[in-house]
């Protein structure tokens, strides 16, 4: 009788740098427990000696999966990114070979918001020097430079999701919101659409950074920008380390131009706790430093476990890749009774008429069929009897332009 439930046991995952232990909840309660989990990221050879036996493997932010590691990780079929960023991993190279990218897009939204307007209100009003002075002890009392939120102007760079809940908490604050995207966006409440990046520099008191790490983000506050900002200002980055030319930021918080600064991301981050933090920043005491934080709170954390642990679930039991980033996204169904074929393929004419000759010529009944396509790569997914499965995936996976052919039970 051939098997209609595949050995959970077997499928091997392996979750790095600390995620939640929601993530491995939803994993055992699916049945998967063939888990392990790290607290540190992975690198170099290690990465790619630990990668190659996995099937799923589960990141944040600093474990960077290259081209060089996905072609060690030969068996791997779906990566989660327990965060928003997915700079970290080579999407076109997961693509290539069939596997599947999955984020949590707005699970720290909130948290990151949060963080932003706190380091805002202690900034206006010099705390973190204050602060730094006192531990020293120093006593500096005075309201010089020390200013309410309420009324300033926050100048949002990137108004997506984080963008805009940041948006809507400021106005609350009696703030004015003043942004700037690459695309047009619905303001929300009183908030202007800047008209340019320049327009924006012209007029905020607190310019705050919300764009994703990409060629054209990179170092868009350099020191022209820097320079363009208002006399006694304040630069918030809580996105990528790329996007800001720290040197030009710290001649600036020495020099006086800038009232202050918080900075959450840097070019080049520590890879664990235990490794040295360096930056030209360190020990300006107008500038708060954080260890890349913006989405570490306990309420974030367990959403994300929770939402890319099913995603990945989802994927395993069913093939569903819906909100993949990488790939085309299919709702399925459940497949009772019936085997599921899976078949990735370069997007070119002639494979899917090739993929149902295969059924012709075989005299093989096609219980369902989904396709989706993307500009690169074509996911069909085909439910059929049991006992024709192997057959089906043997013929299909010599079709030219196959990337990757497997069955789910
Ligand atoms: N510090 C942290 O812990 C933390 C946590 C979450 C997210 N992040 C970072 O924050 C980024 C933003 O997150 P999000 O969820 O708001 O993303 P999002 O995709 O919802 O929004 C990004 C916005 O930036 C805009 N944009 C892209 N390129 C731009 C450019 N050159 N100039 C101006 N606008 C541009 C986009 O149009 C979009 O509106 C993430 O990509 C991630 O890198 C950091
Ligand atoms: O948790 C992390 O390591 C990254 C958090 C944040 O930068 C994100 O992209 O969500």
């Amino acid at each position: 009788m051939t098997k209609t439930s595949l050995d959970k046991s077997k499928i091997k995952f392996l979750l790095l740098e600390g995620i939640h232990p929601s993530a491995l909840k939803v994993l055992h309660d699916a049945g998967y427990t063939n888990v392990e989990a790290l607290s540190g990221a992975l690198e170099g050879e290690e990465l790619k000696r630990k990668i190659a036996d996995v099937h799923f493997v589960g990141i944040r932010s600093r474990t960077q999966l290259t081209e060089e590691v996905f072609a060690a990780a030969q068996k791997l079929v779906a990566v989660g990114c327990f965060c928003i960023g997915t700079n970290q991993v080579n999407l076109n190279a997961a693509r290539e070979r069939g596997v599947v990218v999955f984020n949590a897009p707005y699970s720290n939204t909130r948290s990151v918001a949060e963080l932003v307007l706190a380091e805002a209100i202690l900034l206006l009003r010099g705390v973190p020097a204050k602060n730094a002075a006192a531990h020293r002890g120093g006593w500096l009392k005075s309201a010089e430079n020390a200013y309410e939120i309420r009324g300033k102007t926050l100048g949002i760079v990137g108004y997506g999701s984080i963008g805009t809940q940041l948006s809507v908490l400021a106005e609350s604050l009696g703030m004015q919101v003043v942004f700037h995207d690459v695309a047009t966006k619905l303001p929300l409440g009183n908030a202007r659409q800047a008209a340019s990046l320049d327009d924006l520099l012209a007029q905020a008191d607190i310019v705050t950074l919300h764009v994703p790490e990409l060629p054209s983000t990179h170092g868009m506050m350099g020191a022209r920008e820097i320079a363009a900002m208002k006399p006694g200002s304040i630069l918030i980055n809580a996105s990528r380390g790329t996007v800001v030319d720290i040197d030009a930021l710290a001649s600036a918080l020495r020099e006086g131009k800038l009232l202050g600064a918080a900075i959450d991301v840097f070019p080049v981050e520590p890879k664990s706790n235990k490794d040295e933090f360096s930056s030209p920043l360190r020990g300006l005491d107008n500038a708060i430093l954080t260890p890349h934080i913006g989405g570490s709170t306990m309420e974030a954390q367990a959403n994300i476990g929770l939402e890319v642990a099913e995603k990945l679930v989802k994927y395993s039991d069913n093939g569903t890749t819906t909100s993949a980033v990488n790939f085309p996204e299919v709702a399925l169904p459940a497949h009772p009774g019936k085997n599921r074929i899976l078949h990735v393929h370069h997007n070119v004419p002639g494979v899917l008429s090739a993929i149902n000759l295969v059924f012709a010529e075989n005299g093989i009944n096609i219980a369902g069929q989904y396709l989706r396509t993307d500009e690169k790569v074509g996911y069909v997914v085909i439910d059929l009897d049991v006992e024709s499965s192997a057959l089906a995936v043997e013929k299909l996976s010599q079709i030219p332009g196959t990337i990757r052919c497997r069955v789910l039970f």
